[in-house]
């Protein structure tokens, strides 16, 4: 299952659509600018997109790598990893039927950017998934809209009884997708679509090994969104203006780690490098729909 959750430690965000299914990640804010989470996987923030709501959480920076500051290309533009094991999901098998869609990659690397255009582009075929909290909620926050707000206890007793298909804590919140909130997305015939770190992403694919993340709807297809270098990496980070230099480093230092994950041999189902929009776009399109935009 999907939980999602997006946060500023790196963040996390969850998406769902309609004809194919989406999960959305929240994280807490230090995001993007602390915060937008694109919601879902560890949030903080929470707004519209396209008519869908998008949170963005803070997904944790739980790797501690040295940022590369070269501008080699990281990946192989035609670098189509193998089916993941733990999903067994077929890119471009389409959407007939709604599905999970996990969208992971170092901060920075356009995931929110593509999302978006997507979820515009796609309004009826998105729906959002509700992340579960530890944080109180913020003015103008609805309990079971923007998050379902739980004591630190509920959410231990949530962890334990395997309740999310992901979760994490930043910033002393706690933040997790739950199975529920994914399948209640894929139930209603929309896709979810979950952006989470790849801690995250790990921790789902691990669930869904020991079947304790059964999901209604099409396999799962996960997805990494690598940047060209981590030249470009740094540079769009700091053009987006929401870091300093203390969470940029961090961003970079997760990204040497998240990158060395997500470009291994089968953990996940396609690798889309972001070095022009138009160009990851299509991509993207073809991963989900199997067909160009
Ligand atoms: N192909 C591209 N070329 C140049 N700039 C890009 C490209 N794609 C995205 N950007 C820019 O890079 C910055 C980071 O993009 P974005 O916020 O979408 O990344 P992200 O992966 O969602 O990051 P985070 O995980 O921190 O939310 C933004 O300013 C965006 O406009």
């Amino acid at each position: 299952m999907l939980p999602a959750a997006v946060a500023a430690r790196c963040c996390r965000r969850a998406y769902a659509t309609v004809p194919s299914p989406v999960f959305a990640s929240r994280s807490p804010a230090t995001r993007k600018q602390g915060v937008r989470l694109l919601a879902a996987v560890a949030l903080v923030g929470v707004s519209s997109l396209g008519g869908y709501r998008l949170y963005h959480s803070l997904k944790a920076s739980r790797q501690q790598h040295h940022a590369e500051e070269d501008n080699t290309p990281l990946v192989k533009p035609a670098h189509h990893p193998p089916s993941v094991a733990a999903g067994k999901a077929a890119p471009g098998a389409a959407a007939e039927q709604p599905r999970p869609i996990i969208l992971c990659g170092p901060s920075g690397t356009g995931k929110s950017t593509l999302l978006k255009r997507l979820l515009a582009e796609n309004p009826t075929k998105f729906g959002f998934s509700v992340s579960h909290t530890t944080r109180k909620p913020r003015a103008g926050e609805v309990d079971g809209k923007d998050y379902h707000f739980v004591t630190p206890d509920q959410f231990t007793a949530l962890v334990a009884e395997r309740a999310f298909v992901e979760h994490a804590t930043f910033a002393g919140n706690s933040y997790g997708t739950s199975l529920t909130a994914v399948s209640d997305v894929l139930a209603s015939g929309r896709n979810v679509i979950l952006d989470i770190d790849v801690q995250g992403v790990r921790q789902l694919q691990e669930a869904i090994k020991k079947g304790h993340a059964q999901m209604q709807g099409g396999s799962p297809l996960f997805l990494f969104v690598a940047p060209p270098s981590m030249k470009d990496l740094e540079q769009r980070l700091r053009g987006r203006g929401t870091e300093n230099e203390e969470t940029l480093k961090k961003r970079l230092e997760a990204a040497n780690g998240e990158m060395e994950w997500g470009t291994g041999e089968g953990h996940v189902d396609r690798v889309i490098v972001n070095s022009d929009v138009e160009t990851a776009y299509r991509e993207l399109n073809e991963a989900i729909f199997g067909k160009k935009p």
